[in-house]
């Protein structure tokens, strides 16, 4: 296939269920906090990994605006829970009103304002089934092995911008969190408890089951 033709298809791919309001109300509010939701492509496949692995306790980094944090319960089965970390108080709030416009009820969510690296060490180990990264791509490896001790077997660690803007497949590019998100894709290749694959919606997904 042409490299036009490929392009055309993931751009294809990526509206596949772009229609949806809630992303439209939700941009506004992202323009306002200058902060990246997660593509409608990417909220999709969210959706359908929460679904599939029936993850009932779920943790994100990265709250943002609640893009994503909706995308996951929207798969997930009734009672599942969010648990969502952002150090930006803002940010919170946005995702507050994101989920209420939503329509998930308040018990579904535990929005926790904090930096990762302090709320993560208190999280119970082998409590969750499924761990999504959406934060500073320089803390990816340190957050992606908090997210591992997280995972009871089966569970699933999803990395979100693991291709960083398209840099990491260019050899030339040194950037700091470009090399963040190569050496996490080699630990997970490298990793005998993880089954793993590399998508290439939206910005890129890292996927790994743990054995
Ligand atoms: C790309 S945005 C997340 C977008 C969100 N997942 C969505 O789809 O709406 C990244 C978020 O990570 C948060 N963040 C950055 N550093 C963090 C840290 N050390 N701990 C927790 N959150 C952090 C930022 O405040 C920002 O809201």
């Amino acid at each position: 296939m042409s490299q036009t033709a490929k392009h055309s298809s993931w751009a294809y791919s990526e509206d596949h269920d772009s229609q949806d309001p809630l992303f439209a109300a939700a941009r506004v509010r992202e323009a306002h906090l200058g902060s990246q939701q997660v593509s409608a492509g990417t909220a999709s496949a969210l959706s359908v990994l929460a679904a599939a692995s029936q993850a009932r306790a779920l943790v994100e980094i990265g709250t943002g605006v609640g893009i994503s944090g909706v995308a996951l319960l929207r798969g997930a089965p009734q009672a599942a829970v969010l648990t969502s970390i952002d150090s930006e108080a803002d940010h919170t709030s946005a995702a507050a009103e994101t989920f209420r416009a939503a329509g998930v009820a308040a018990s579904k969510t535990r929005l926790i304002t904090g930096g990762a690296d302090q709320v993560l060490p208190r999280l119970t180990a082998g409590g969750y089934d499924l761990v999504f990264i959406n934060s500073e791509a320089q803390q990816v490896g340190a957050y992606a092995d908090e997210g591992l001790r997280l995972l009871r077997a089966g569970g699933l660690l999803v990395v979100n911008d693991a291709l960083d803007s398209d840099r990491v497949p260019k050899p030339a590019v040194r950037e700091a969190s470009t090399q963040a998100m190569r050496a996490l894709e080699r630990s997970v290749l490298e990793d005998d408890r993880l089954v793993s694959a590399l998508l290439p919606t939206g910005t890129g997904l890292l996927v790994a089951v743990r054995r």
